[in-house]
Protein backbone atom coordinates (compact mmCIF):
# COMPACT_ATOMS: atom_id res chain seq x y z
CA UNK A 1 0.00 0.00 0.00
CA UNK A 2 2.72 2.63 1.19
CA UNK A 3 4.92 1.56 -2.18
CA UNK A 4 1.70 2.87 -4.27
CA UNK A 5 1.43 5.90 -2.54
CA UNK A 6 5.24 6.61 -2.92
CA UNK A 7 4.96 5.18 -6.78
CA UNK A 8 1.95 7.93 -6.78
CA UNK A 9 3.81 10.99 -4.89
CA UNK A 10 6.78 9.77 -7.18
CA UNK A 11 4.56 9.73 -10.79
CA UNK A 12 3.29 13.05 -9.45
CA UNK A 13 6.25 14.29 -8.69
CA UNK A 14 8.04 13.89 -11.97
CA UNK A 15 4.91 15.05 -13.50
CA UNK A 16 4.84 17.77 -11.43
CA UNK A 17 8.82 18.97 -12.32
CA UNK A 18 8.83 18.52 -15.64
CA UNK A 19 5.11 18.74 -17.70
CA UNK A 20 2.98 21.59 -16.64
CA UNK A 21 -0.51 20.90 -18.24
CA UNK A 22 -1.13 23.21 -20.68
CA UNK A 23 -4.69 23.19 -20.14
CA UNK A 24 -4.64 24.92 -17.06
CA UNK A 25 -4.30 28.24 -16.50
CA UNK A 26 -2.10 29.82 -14.01
CA UNK A 27 -6.02 30.09 -11.51
CA UNK A 28 -6.18 26.42 -11.94
CA UNK A 29 -9.35 26.69 -14.31
CA UNK A 30 -9.39 23.36 -16.33
CA UNK A 31 -10.01 24.80 -19.91
CA UNK A 32 -12.34 23.00 -22.13
CA UNK A 33 -13.97 21.40 -19.21
CA UNK A 34 -18.19 22.38 -19.04
CA UNK A 35 -19.63 23.80 -16.18
CA UNK A 36 -21.11 20.78 -15.57
CA UNK A 37 -18.45 18.26 -16.11
CA UNK A 38 -17.90 15.93 -12.89
CA UNK A 39 -14.55 17.40 -11.93
CA UNK A 40 -14.44 21.55 -13.21
CA UNK A 41 -13.21 23.10 -11.08
CA UNK A 42 -15.99 25.06 -9.75
CA UNK A 43 -18.12 22.11 -9.07
CA UNK A 44 -15.75 19.25 -8.56
CA UNK A 45 -16.71 16.02 -8.07
CA UNK A 46 -20.19 17.84 -6.49
CA UNK A 47 -22.70 15.26 -8.43
CA UNK A 48 -21.88 12.65 -5.85
CA UNK A 49 -21.68 14.62 -3.04
CA UNK A 50 -24.89 16.94 -3.80
CA UNK A 51 -26.27 13.26 -4.29
CA UNK A 52 -25.97 12.42 -0.79
CA UNK A 53 -27.33 16.10 0.17
CA UNK A 54 -23.71 15.61 2.38
CA UNK A 55 -23.02 19.52 2.30
CA UNK A 56 -26.30 20.79 1.07
CA UNK A 57 -26.38 23.66 2.94
CA UNK A 58 -22.42 23.90 2.87
CA UNK A 59 -22.93 24.76 -0.75
CA UNK A 60 -23.82 28.08 -0.50
CA UNK A 61 -20.49 28.82 1.02
CA UNK A 62 -17.02 29.89 0.02
CA UNK A 63 -15.20 26.46 -0.94
CA UNK A 64 -11.36 27.16 0.21
CA UNK A 65 -10.20 23.92 -1.76
CA UNK A 66 -10.19 25.52 -4.55
CA UNK A 67 -6.91 27.13 -6.21
CA UNK A 68 -6.08 30.70 -5.41
CA UNK A 69 -3.12 32.72 -6.49
CA UNK A 70 -1.09 32.02 -3.23
CA UNK A 71 -0.71 27.97 -4.85
CA UNK A 72 2.75 27.61 -5.94
CA UNK A 73 3.06 25.68 -9.30
CA UNK A 74 3.90 22.09 -7.73
CA UNK A 75 0.45 23.08 -5.82
CA UNK A 76 -1.55 23.52 -8.58
CA UNK A 77 0.42 20.78 -10.69
CA UNK A 78 -0.26 17.82 -7.98
CA UNK A 79 -4.40 19.55 -7.59
CA UNK A 80 -4.78 19.73 -11.81
CA UNK A 81 -3.27 15.58 -11.37
CA UNK A 82 -5.70 14.68 -8.91
CA UNK A 83 -8.54 16.66 -10.92
CA UNK A 84 -7.24 14.22 -13.81
CA UNK A 85 -8.16 11.50 -11.26
CA UNK A 86 -11.36 12.27 -10.50
CA UNK A 87 -12.90 11.74 -14.19
CA UNK A 88 -13.37 8.76 -14.50
CA UNK A 89 -14.46 8.56 -10.37
CA UNK A 90 -11.90 7.24 -8.76
CA UNK A 91 -11.00 9.68 -7.19
CA UNK A 92 -13.40 12.78 -5.75
CA UNK A 93 -12.57 15.94 -5.17
CA UNK A 94 -13.84 17.12 -1.44
CA UNK A 95 -14.64 20.69 -1.31
CA UNK A 96 -13.51 22.71 2.41
CA UNK A 97 -15.71 25.49 4.14
CA UNK A 98 -14.94 27.85 6.91
CA UNK A 99 -17.27 26.26 9.25
CA UNK A 100 -16.97 22.90 10.53
CA UNK A 101 -20.95 22.80 10.48
CA UNK A 102 -21.26 23.58 7.36
CA UNK A 103 -19.56 19.48 6.55
CA UNK A 104 -22.35 18.06 8.29
CA UNK A 105 -25.44 16.67 6.31
CA UNK A 106 -28.33 18.89 7.28
CA UNK A 107 -29.65 14.97 8.51
CA UNK A 108 -27.21 14.41 11.12
CA UNK A 109 -26.82 17.95 12.48
CA UNK A 110 -27.64 18.49 15.90
CA UNK A 111 -29.76 20.98 17.55
CA UNK A 112 -27.40 23.38 18.40
CA UNK A 113 -25.21 23.19 15.33
CA UNK A 114 -28.11 24.27 13.16
CA UNK A 115 -27.97 28.09 14.98
CA UNK A 116 -23.89 28.13 15.20
CA UNK A 117 -22.91 30.33 12.70
CA UNK A 118 -20.25 32.68 14.66
CA UNK A 119 -17.23 30.35 14.60
CA UNK A 120 -14.64 29.18 12.15
CA UNK A 121 -12.88 26.06 11.82
CA UNK A 122 -9.12 26.29 13.22
CA UNK A 123 -7.85 25.41 9.71
CA UNK A 124 -9.57 28.17 7.45
CA UNK A 125 -9.67 30.67 10.10
CA UNK A 126 -7.20 32.91 8.18
CA UNK A 127 -8.92 35.29 5.26
CA UNK A 128 -5.69 35.89 3.20
CA UNK A 129 -4.59 33.68 1.11
CA UNK A 130 -1.41 31.54 1.39
CA UNK A 131 -0.61 32.73 4.83
CA UNK A 132 -1.76 29.57 6.73
CA UNK A 133 -3.40 26.48 5.45
CA UNK A 134 -3.49 26.03 1.97
CA UNK A 135 -4.94 22.60 1.22
CA UNK A 136 -7.48 20.54 -0.82
CA UNK A 137 -7.97 16.84 -0.31
CA UNK A 138 -8.93 14.22 -2.61
CA UNK A 139 -10.98 10.93 -1.18
CA UNK A 140 -10.80 7.35 -3.11
CA UNK A 141 -13.86 5.56 -1.86
CA UNK A 142 -12.66 1.85 -2.90
CA UNK A 143 -9.66 2.56 -0.93
CA UNK A 144 -10.90 3.84 1.77
CA UNK A 145 -8.35 6.55 1.20
CA UNK A 146 -7.81 10.29 1.62
CA UNK A 147 -5.40 12.27 0.51
CA UNK A 148 -4.31 16.30 1.11
CA UNK A 149 -2.40 18.96 -0.89
CA UNK A 150 -1.07 20.80 1.89
CA UNK A 151 1.46 23.90 1.41
CA UNK A 152 2.03 25.80 4.94
CA UNK A 153 2.03 29.51 4.76
CA UNK A 154 4.53 31.72 6.75
CA UNK A 155 2.01 32.08 9.56
CA UNK A 156 2.20 28.48 10.71
CA UNK A 157 6.13 28.38 11.42
CA UNK A 158 7.96 26.69 14.24
CA UNK A 159 11.36 26.77 14.33
CA UNK A 160 12.65 29.46 12.02
CA UNK A 161 11.53 28.77 8.18
CA UNK A 162 9.65 25.15 9.15
CA UNK A 163 5.92 24.29 9.39
CA UNK A 164 4.78 23.76 13.36
CA UNK A 165 4.57 20.60 14.55
CA UNK A 166 1.02 21.78 15.77
CA UNK A 167 -0.09 22.67 12.22
CA UNK A 168 1.48 19.08 10.94
CA UNK A 169 -0.80 17.74 13.22
CA UNK A 170 -3.82 19.73 12.44
CA UNK A 171 -4.01 18.67 8.87
CA UNK A 172 -3.13 15.14 9.54
CA UNK A 173 -5.96 15.07 12.29
CA UNK A 174 -8.19 16.72 9.19
CA UNK A 175 -7.20 14.28 6.33
CA UNK A 176 -7.57 11.27 8.68
CA UNK A 177 -10.89 12.60 10.40
CA UNK A 178 -12.10 13.25 6.86
CA UNK A 179 -11.31 9.35 5.83
CA UNK A 180 -12.53 8.49 8.84
CA UNK A 181 -15.93 10.69 8.55
CA UNK A 182 -16.37 9.11 4.86
CA UNK A 183 -16.26 5.11 6.78
CA UNK A 184 -18.15 6.10 10.22
CA UNK A 185 -20.34 9.63 9.59
CA UNK A 186 -19.77 11.59 12.87
CA UNK A 187 -16.59 10.43 14.73
CA UNK A 188 -14.04 12.05 16.91
CA UNK A 189 -10.32 11.95 17.43
CA UNK A 190 -9.69 9.48 20.64
CA UNK A 191 -6.08 9.06 19.71
CA UNK A 192 -3.58 10.77 17.30
CA UNK A 193 0.02 9.30 17.43
CA UNK A 194 2.93 11.50 14.86
CA UNK A 195 6.49 10.69 14.94
CA UNK A 196 7.95 13.86 12.91
CA UNK A 197 10.60 12.73 10.76
CA UNK A 198 11.70 15.55 9.02
CA UNK A 199 10.76 18.98 9.13
CA UNK A 200 8.59 20.58 6.47
CA UNK A 201 9.55 24.15 5.09
CA UNK A 202 7.15 26.54 5.04
CA UNK A 203 5.67 27.26 1.44
CA UNK A 204 6.68 23.47 0.03
CA UNK A 205 4.29 21.38 -1.10
CA UNK A 206 3.47 17.81 0.53
CA UNK A 207 1.34 15.11 0.27
CA UNK A 208 -0.81 13.90 3.12
CA UNK A 209 -2.01 10.15 2.60
CA UNK A 210 -3.91 8.65 4.98
CA UNK A 211 -6.52 5.54 4.95
CA UNK A 212 -8.60 3.35 6.67
CA UNK A 213 -6.42 0.49 8.19
CA UNK A 214 -9.23 -1.04 10.30
CA UNK A 215 -13.05 -0.81 11.71
CA UNK A 216 -14.02 -2.64 14.87
CA UNK A 217 -17.52 -1.61 15.62
CA UNK A 218 -17.33 2.07 16.91
CA UNK A 219 -13.49 2.20 16.12
CA UNK A 220 -11.96 3.42 13.36
CA UNK A 221 -8.25 2.55 13.18
CA UNK A 222 -6.59 4.75 10.26
CA UNK A 223 -2.56 5.44 9.60
CA UNK A 224 -0.44 8.35 7.55
CA UNK A 225 2.30 9.72 5.94
CA UNK A 226 2.62 13.02 4.91
CA UNK A 227 5.89 12.94 2.10
CA UNK A 228 7.40 15.50 -0.19
CA UNK A 229 5.60 15.79 -3.76
CA UNK A 230 8.06 13.83 -4.90
CA UNK A 231 8.06 11.05 -2.37
CA UNK A 232 11.64 11.00 -1.95
CA UNK A 233 11.40 13.13 1.68
CA UNK A 234 9.22 11.24 4.60
CA UNK A 235 7.88 14.33 7.50
CA UNK A 236 5.70 12.37 9.24
CA UNK A 237 3.80 8.99 9.79
CA UNK A 238 0.75 8.65 12.24
CA UNK A 239 -1.60 6.18 13.90
CA UNK A 240 -5.20 7.31 14.80
CA UNK A 241 -8.00 5.88 16.69
CA UNK A 242 -11.61 7.46 15.46
CA UNK A 243 -14.43 6.69 17.93
CA UNK A 244 -17.91 6.63 15.68
CA UNK A 245 -20.38 9.09 17.74
CA UNK A 246 -23.63 7.63 16.64
CA UNK A 247 -25.17 4.86 14.32
CA UNK A 248 -26.72 7.14 11.45
CA UNK A 249 -25.32 5.94 8.24
CA UNK A 250 -21.52 6.63 7.10
CA UNK A 251 -21.18 8.27 4.19
CA UNK A 252 -19.92 5.54 2.38
CA UNK A 253 -22.75 3.89 2.95
CA UNK A 254 -25.19 6.92 1.64
CA UNK A 255 -22.70 6.88 -1.43
CA UNK A 256 -23.53 2.98 -1.78
CA UNK A 257 -27.09 3.37 -1.56
CA UNK A 258 -27.63 6.36 -4.22
C1 LIG B 1 -14.60 18.59 8.90
C2 LIG B 1 -13.47 18.75 9.85
C3 LIG B 1 -12.88 17.43 10.38
C4 LIG B 1 -11.82 17.75 11.37
C5 LIG B 1 -11.49 16.55 12.25
C6 LIG B 1 -10.93 17.07 13.56
C7 LIG B 1 -11.08 15.99 14.60
C8 LIG B 1 -10.87 16.55 15.98
O1 LIG B 1 -10.10 17.41 16.19
S1 LIG B 1 -11.81 15.90 17.22
C9 LIG B 1 -11.25 16.82 18.67
C10 LIG B 1 -10.32 16.05 19.54
N1 LIG B 1 -11.00 14.92 20.14
C11 LIG B 1 -11.75 15.05 21.26
O2 LIG B 1 -11.92 16.11 21.82
C12 LIG B 1 -12.41 13.78 21.74
C13 LIG B 1 -12.51 13.76 23.28
N2 LIG B 1 -12.93 12.41 23.68
C14 LIG B 1 -14.23 12.08 23.71
O3 LIG B 1 -15.11 12.90 23.46
C15 LIG B 1 -14.58 10.66 23.99
O4 LIG B 1 -13.54 10.07 24.73
C16 LIG B 1 -14.83 9.83 22.71
C17 LIG B 1 -16.01 10.41 21.93
C18 LIG B 1 -13.58 9.80 21.80
C19 LIG B 1 -15.11 8.37 23.07
O5 LIG B 1 -16.09 8.41 24.09
P1 LIG B 1 -17.29 7.35 24.08
O6 LIG B 1 -18.13 7.56 22.88
O7 LIG B 1 -17.95 7.44 25.42
O8 LIG B 1 -16.57 5.96 23.88
P2 LIG B 1 -16.01 4.98 24.98
O9 LIG B 1 -17.16 4.11 25.41
O10 LIG B 1 -15.23 5.69 26.02
O11 LIG B 1 -14.99 4.14 24.12
C20 LIG B 1 -15.44 3.33 23.04
C21 LIG B 1 -14.34 2.34 22.75
O12 LIG B 1 -13.20 3.07 22.28
C22 LIG B 1 -12.08 2.85 23.17
N3 LIG B 1 -11.37 4.09 23.32
C23 LIG B 1 -11.89 5.32 23.57
N4 LIG B 1 -10.90 6.23 23.64
C24 LIG B 1 -9.76 5.57 23.42
C25 LIG B 1 -8.39 5.98 23.36
N5 LIG B 1 -8.02 7.26 23.51
N6 LIG B 1 -7.47 5.03 23.09
C26 LIG B 1 -7.82 3.73 22.90
N7 LIG B 1 -9.09 3.29 22.95
C27 LIG B 1 -10.05 4.21 23.21
C28 LIG B 1 -12.70 2.38 24.48
O13 LIG B 1 -11.80 1.61 25.22
C29 LIG B 1 -13.89 1.60 23.99
O14 LIG B 1 -13.42 0.33 23.55
P3 LIG B 1 -14.32 -1.02 23.78
O15 LIG B 1 -15.62 -0.75 23.04
O16 LIG B 1 -13.50 -2.09 23.14
O17 LIG B 1 -14.51 -1.14 25.24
Amino acid sequence: MWRNCVRLAKGLGRSAVLRPDPKVSRCGVVRGLSPTAPCSPTAPCSLLWNSVTWLSQARQSKDYALPNSSWSQGMMDLYNRFLEMCKDGTWKRIPSYGNSVDHIPESLKLAPEKEQKETRLFSRNMDTEGLGFEYAMFLNPSEKRMVCLFQPGPYLEGHTGFAHGGSTATIIDSTIGGCAIFVAGRVMTANLSINYRNPIPLGSVVLVDSKVDQVEGRKVFLSCQVRSIDGQTLHAEATALFIQLNSTKSLQQQMSSQ
